[in-house]
């Protein structure tokens, strides 16, 4: 027996616990790369290990199906997740195949039963015995639909591949799908903001294409950064940062004007609200139902110099409680989060399609009681991280049929071509709206869709 080596171990207790107990490895694994001691080259191959094998288990599991003979149902989950860490070292990465083979081995022997070692070398020999672009048209091959291939090849439930292939043809680019999945499995850069007016964008980074404040540092610690600026510079998806901005930008901003984050937690977009707020004048409350997410937008903006409470109810009954009130609200709704899967390499897995009607019944609600917040003349932006058409037109659609001649359109389209530092080349929809949406793989963001409704 020889010891795994660490980073490999961290990536492997970091994937059962994500399986076990529902875990999210983003927050548990810069804890395990910490408790490890893992130098930066450990701690880099931990992370690519455990995302590249959460991303692409779809895949994983197909091609360990095929080559056990068997499916992965059927196998203990220790020793299918030790599996899927050495298919994923063999099929998408550099790792010599022995080194793959034989450290995925231990594992599976470390954690399972008798017999665990020798069906996991088994297993992982059979799969070595061919090439990844042979696993990838022989699981093809095995689909009943093309988006059931689309979902074996590029990892992804096939209710997700329908969703995005739908929202892409809404603006005539149903050909960009292999793309977009393509892009759900690479690791996005990590993207940063100065927020506006409080910090400036340094001098030896590359800028955003569109936000006008966000950049990509070259390379060393983004925390270092953040630490320096006070928490004025962010981490933060431009997508984010464009939809913020969508809302404060759309008209000019009047002194005195009064704004409402209603959905806040964790904070990102309160940050860029309470900066612009503060260099225009205007008051910004917000309002989180989870405490603990209320904590960290307080937290997010605890080094801008004002004073923005935040209160911590249902959404629904705080704007329900404040009539015509607000000149601007961001509705950042709830959503399913499958525009952000490359950030979250598990999230895939864990939503369903029962999961969309309970999240629109809430998202209409929540944007039919923001307007009723509006004063006339007032702007609501309705935010999802989500592409899915029934979470975006589908509850804009409705929220308009709901208060008729009430509320008027604002092309959120128009107000980001006119805000971006580039063209960002968004697509028209097919109903027809103004809707702004968007995507991983032409935008290198999160697949953000933004709407802006004016109350009349
Ligand atoms: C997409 S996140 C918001 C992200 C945030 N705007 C940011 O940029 O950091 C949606 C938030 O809505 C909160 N939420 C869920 N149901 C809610 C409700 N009924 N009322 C208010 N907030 C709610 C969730 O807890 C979550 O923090």
């Amino acid at each position: 027996m020889s010891p795994v080596q660490p980073s490999r171990r961290v990536a492997f207790e970091t994937v059962r616990a994500v399986h076990e107990s529902d875990a999210f490895a983003n927050l548990l694994l810069p804890v395990a790369i910490r408790r490890a001691g893992l130098n930066t080259a450990d701690a880099a191959l931990a992370t690519e290990l455990t995302y590249g094998t959460l991303r692409r288990e779809g895949t994983y599991d197909a091609v360990i199906a095929s080559a056990a003979g068997r499916g992965v149902d059927e196998i203990d989950p220790a020793v299918l997740d030790a599996l899927r860490l050495g298919a994923h070292q063999l099929l998408s990465t550099r790792v010599p195949s022995h080194a793959a083979v034989n450290e995925s081995v231990e594992l599976a022997r470390s954690a399972g039963s008798r017999g665990a070692a020798g069906f996991a070398n088994a297993v992982l020999r059979r799969i070595t015995r061919d090439t990844p672009g042979d696993w990838m048209s022989r699981i093809a091959e095995s689909a009943r639909s093309d988006d059931e291939r689309l979902g074996l090849v590029f990892s992804h439930p096939v209710w997700v591949v329908r969703a995005f292939r739908r929202a892409l043809a809404a603006e005539g680019r149903a050909d960009e799908l292999e793309a977009l999945l393509a892009a759900d499995n690479a690791s996005p850069r990590v993207t940063m903001a100065a927020l506006p007016g409080l910090a400036e964008v340094p001098d030896d980074v590359r800028r955003t294409p569109y936000s006008p404040f966000g950049f990509r540092l070259g390379g060393g610690d983004p925390e270092t950064t953040i630490r320096e600026a006070g928490g004025r510079v962010r981490v933060q998806d431009e997508g984010s940062q464009l939809a913020a901005l969508a809302l404060t930008r759309a008209t000019p901003i009047a002194a005195g004007e009064r704004w409402l984050d209603l959905c806040a937690g964790p904070g990102g977009k309160t940050a860029i609200l309470a900066a612009e707020a503060l260099a225009s004048g205007a008051i910004l409350e917000a309002n989180e139902i989870s405490p603990a997410r209320a904590g960290l937008v307080r937290n997010a903006i605890a080094g801008i110099p004002l004073d923005v409470p935040v209160s911590e109810e249902d959404g629904r009954t705080r704007a329900d409680d404040a009539p015509d009130t607000y000149d601007r609200i961001l509705v950042d709704a709830p959503c399913t989060g499958l525009g952000a899967l490359r950030r979250r390499p598990e999230a895939r897995w864990r939503k369903s399609p029962a999961d969309v009607p309970e999240l629109t019944a809430l998202q209409r609600e929540l944007l039919s009681s923001s307007v009723s917040a509006l004063k006339p003349g007032g702007i609501v932006a309705y935010v999802t991280c989500s592409p899915h058409l029934a979470e975006t037109a589908g509850v804009v659609a409705d929220v308009r049929r709901e208060w008729g001649a009430a509320l008027e359109e604002v092309s959120a389209r128009e107000v980001l071509q006119r805000i971006s530092t580039a063209d960002p080349v968004l697509g028209e929809q097919a109903d027809g709206s103004g809707r702004a949406q968007l995507w991983p793989h032409r935008h290198n963001t999160d697949a953000m869709s933004i709407s802006l409704l004016r109350r009349v």
